[in-house]
């Protein structure tokens, strides 16, 4: 962990190691990550499987790439209904939230007597990636398919590793809650290649959507441009923007509830007030002791975990908006004075009783969010990213008579003679039958 004073002189350098790990995270797996990709492209099921059993210790038949309707209803059948109704809880909220985002389209009639356009139009198939190594994301299961539901996409293909063979039944009932009924057991960067390219069993995608560690960020990353993909949600992070009137044990938790997901993930407090930050480091230090995910967690605090003093909260901001993090926390006062200058992040909590860990299950957005400082030029995952735009363009021959001659003379200067004749040559036409007119 890096205790950083703005005060001091060597801040500036160390911010900006800071800032320069952010974006390296996953780097390192590039090659690693190319040559998964080259040999599910080229054997198909095959490669899965044995990829399968090289990293989640799953042997496995192309046969059993797939759930079965019947092991979802038995893993469904497993769940409590208290865990059933909580799952009811956040769904229902994902999706009005969701369905709130719906754009209209466009359509108007111009001076010239044109009538332009834009028509929203869902994908038709699109790839939810659900991670699973380290720990079971049902949550994630319903914040990607229900957008996805929400805009129309009629095909939803969900692959999810199962280590060792285990599956957290949560994620099968949130699937089948969120109306996915093509799911297969494949994980890891094999699977976003799988989702991509296409093998007997798995059929390509047209964009392939959802958070993942390194290996699926990377993946996705190498994809891009096959097919589409939403954003870079690789490792967790957030950045608590705290003042001394908020309870430190609180603040601890939300910066370990980060930690918690991976090695990888980074874990931030901002806060103007030196005693307070070490009050909180003191606390996360206490409860890293209690945690089931102790090691994860210890690893990821002392990897990365920062603490850093500030002369203001304002500069705070600052500083939170060069580091542009997936999630920031504004645990103060007036938290709505201070998001009026957030400029760069994924998600913003704004309030003490507001912490990111809600945002993760039941508050409603999305919590498919931009990692590794991406949220610079990326959003979050919404029903955009399951909707393409169709513009249109109709008009008659007054319109053409209006308009037509400009696009003639800019055809001329770019030198394309077939465009200025596409054009003069209706102008000529519409000149014989009807001068004047
Ligand atoms: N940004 C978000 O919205 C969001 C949401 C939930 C989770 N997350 C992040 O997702 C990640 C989940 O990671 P995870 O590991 O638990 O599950 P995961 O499903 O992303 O990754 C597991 C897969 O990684 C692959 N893998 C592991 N080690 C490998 C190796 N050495 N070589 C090649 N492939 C390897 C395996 O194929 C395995 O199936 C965490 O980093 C968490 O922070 C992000
Ligand atoms: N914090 C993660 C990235 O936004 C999402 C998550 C799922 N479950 C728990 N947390
Ligand atoms: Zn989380």
């Amino acid at each position: 962990m890096k205790r950083l004073d703005i005060r001091d002189s060597g801040f500036e350098a160390e911010f900006s190691s800071l800032l320069a790990a952010r974006e390296e995270q996953g780097q390192e797996v590039h090659g690693p990550v190319a040559s998964i990709l080259a040999q599910v492209r080229k054997d198909g099921d095959t490669a899965l499987c044995a990829l399968t059993e090289k990293f989640d210790r799953l042997p496995l038949s192309a046969e059993k790439l797939a759930f079965t309707p019947q092991e979802v209803e038995a893993a469904r059948a497993q769940v409590s209904p208290d865990l059933l109704a909580a799952l009811d809880v956040a769904a229902t909220r994902i999706e009005s939230f969701h369905r709130a985002q719906l754009p209209e389209g466009i359509r108007y009639t111009d001076d010239a007597g044109m009538t332009l356009g834009m028509r929203w139009i869902p994908l038709d198939a699109v790839g939810l990636y659900v991670p699973g190594g380290k720990a079971a994301y049902p949550s994630s299961v319903l914040m990607n398919a229900i957008p996805a539901r929400v805009a129309g996409v009629e095909r939803l293909a969900m692959c999810v590793p199962t280590p060792d063979g285990i599956i957290n039944p949560l994620v099968l009932a949130a699937a089948h809650r969120a109306g996915v009924t093509e799911i297969y057991r494949v994980g890891g960067a094999q699977a976003v290649g799988a989702m991509a390219f296409g093998t007997k069993t798995i059929k390509p995608v047209d964009r392939i959507v959802g958070p993942g560690n390194a290996y699926v960020a990377e993946a996705k990353r190498q994809v891009f441009g096959h097919v589409g993909i939403d954003s870079i949600a690789g490792p967790s992070d957030v950045v608590v923007i705290a003042d001394s009137a908020t309870d430190p044990r609180l603040i601890a938790l939300d910066l370990l509830a980060q930690a918690e997901h991976d090695e990888l993930a980074q874990a931030t407090l901002i806060t103007p007030d030196a005693a307070f930050a070490d009050t909180v480091i003191a606390a996360v230090e206490t409860e890293l002791k209690t945690l089931t995910r102790t090691a994860i967690a210890s690893a990821s605090w002392a990897r990365n975990g920062a603490v850093l003093i500030v002369r203001s909260l304002e500069e705070a901001v600052t500083l939170a908006n060069r580091l542009a993090p997936e999630h920031l926390e504004l645990m103060v006062d007036d938290p709505e004075s201070l998001f009026a200058h957030v400029r760069h992040a994924g998600a913003v909590f704004l309030g003490r009783y507001c912490p990111e860990a809600v945002g993760d299950y039941v508050g409603g957005p999305n919590h498919v969010l931009p990692t590794s400082r991406t949220a610079r030029f990326a959003s979050g995952l919404s029903v955009f990213d399951f909707l393409k735009r169709t513009t249109f363009l109709a008009g008659g021959p007054d319109a053409l008579r209006r308009i037509g001659p400009a696009g003639v003379a800019l055809a001329h200067a770019e030198g394309l003679e077939a465009h200025a004749l596409s054009i003069s040559a209706r102008l000529d036409a519409l000149a014989k039958t009807t001068p004047n007119a």
